[in-house]
């Protein structure tokens, strides 16, 4: 569907030229959704708009849906973008138009005749949720419908490819996890394929099947959500990981345990899909005679299945926690020693 291939972005600036994007490779399938995380500057932006030809590779190319991307330009260009869309952090709606009006906004310029556009924008103002609000203006809506009005304006010429710029950043948790679940929903029940850039490991754990993770350019990671999160790899991948398993709370409780509790071993077990539903604890208990401490717990969905996060401490005879870590190998748990 989507093919990047050794896609290189260099900007000349006035202090010299700035390489945003370095040889990078990816492949998208059809009805996939497909995260890309990083840091600020990590050249995510740069890649999404060479995705919708808003930008041309200075060597590589990018093939969308059999087209190359990276070589059509004018009226070809402009009628291939119609098939990717793009919805953005701070929605970009036209705020001296009502709801239904921005919606009707792409139909307009793709010349679709007036009773037929307003069938469409009555159908995708039901299918996410705005109904009711039709005549609404964007000032007065909140940060979510905004975004909402954004993804019907979005979906209106029937994309292929939706691109989601930090479509989520500006909008606070409750709100963002009602937007991915209409983008989740979209994806499901339309089978497009959707490319998300964001610095938030969260929105990828929450709707991804496959993420790649950008640093200085590159890509240094990529894989399915439940691998990456499983065994992330490189240094950044483990700190994204870490935003959404390791919180504060258990930091602070691990802390005070140790203080408290010197004995035995501190270990960050991972559970990923049906390991995740295992009677552990108390196996390992039975089993090995020993005592576990459970310190912090969490559990979260991904798309795949669940992953979770335990932090216990395991203490008794020295040579059953050792035999108890063995064994939590062949369950296919990962078992980490934080602390001895
Ligand atoms: N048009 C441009 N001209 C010159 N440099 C640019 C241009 N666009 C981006 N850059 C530079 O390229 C690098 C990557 O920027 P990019 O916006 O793609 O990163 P990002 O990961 O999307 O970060 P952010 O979330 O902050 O936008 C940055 O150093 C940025 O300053």
């Amino acid at each position: 569907m989507i093919e990047v291939k050794d896609v290189t972005k260099v900007y000349k600036t006035k202090n010299g030229e700035l390489t945003a994007v370095d040889h990078v490779s990816l492949s998208i399938q059809k009805g996939e959704i497909f995260g890309i995380i990083g840091y600020s500057g990590a050249g995510k932006s740069t890649l999404i708009r060479l995705l919708n030809g808003l930008e041309k590779p200075t060597s590589g190319s990018v093939v969308v849906n059999d087209l190359e991307i990276s070589s059509i330009k004018g009226k070809e260009l402009r009628k291939a973008r119609q098939k990717i869309s793009m919805i953005f952090q701070h929605f970009n709606l036209l705020w001296s138009r009502t709801v239904a009006e921005n919606i009707a906004f792409p139909l307009e310029i793709a010349g679709v005749p007036k009773a037929e556009r307003e069938k469409r924008v009555k159908e995708l103002i039901e299918l996410v949720g705005l109904k009711g609000r039709e005549d609404a203006y964007p000032s007065q809506l909140s940060g979510g419908q905004k975004q909402r009005v954004g993804i019907a304006r979005a979906l209106a010429n029937n994309p292929e490819v939706l691109l989601c710029d930090e479509a989520t950043s500006a909008l606070d948790p409750e709100t963002t996890d009602s937007i991915l679940s209409l983008l989740s929903d979209i994806n499901e029940r339309l089978g497009l394929t959707i490319v998300l850039i964001t610095h938030e490991m969260h929105v990828i754990r929450k709707i991804c099947h496959r993420v790649a993770v950008m640093q200085a350019g590159r890509i240094v990671e990529q894989g399915s959500v439940l691998e990456v999160f499983r065994n992330p790899q490189a240094e950044i991948t483990k700190n994204f990981v870490m935003q959404v398993s390791d919180s504060r709370e258990a930091k602070e409780a691990i802390k005070h345990i140790l203080k408290n509790y010197p004995a035995g071993k501190v270990v960050k077990l991972t559970f990923v899909g049906n390991t995740s539903g295992q009677p552990v604890i108390s196996y390992l208990i039975k089993e090995f005679q020993i005592n576990v401490n459970i310190l912090y717990g969490n559990i979260s969905e991904t798309m795949d299945g669940p992953y979770g996060t335990l932090i216990v401490q395991l203490d008794g005879d020295p040579e059953n926690v050792e035999k108890a870590m063995e064994k939590l190998k062949t369950m296919n748990i990962q078992a980490e020693v934080i602390t001895k």
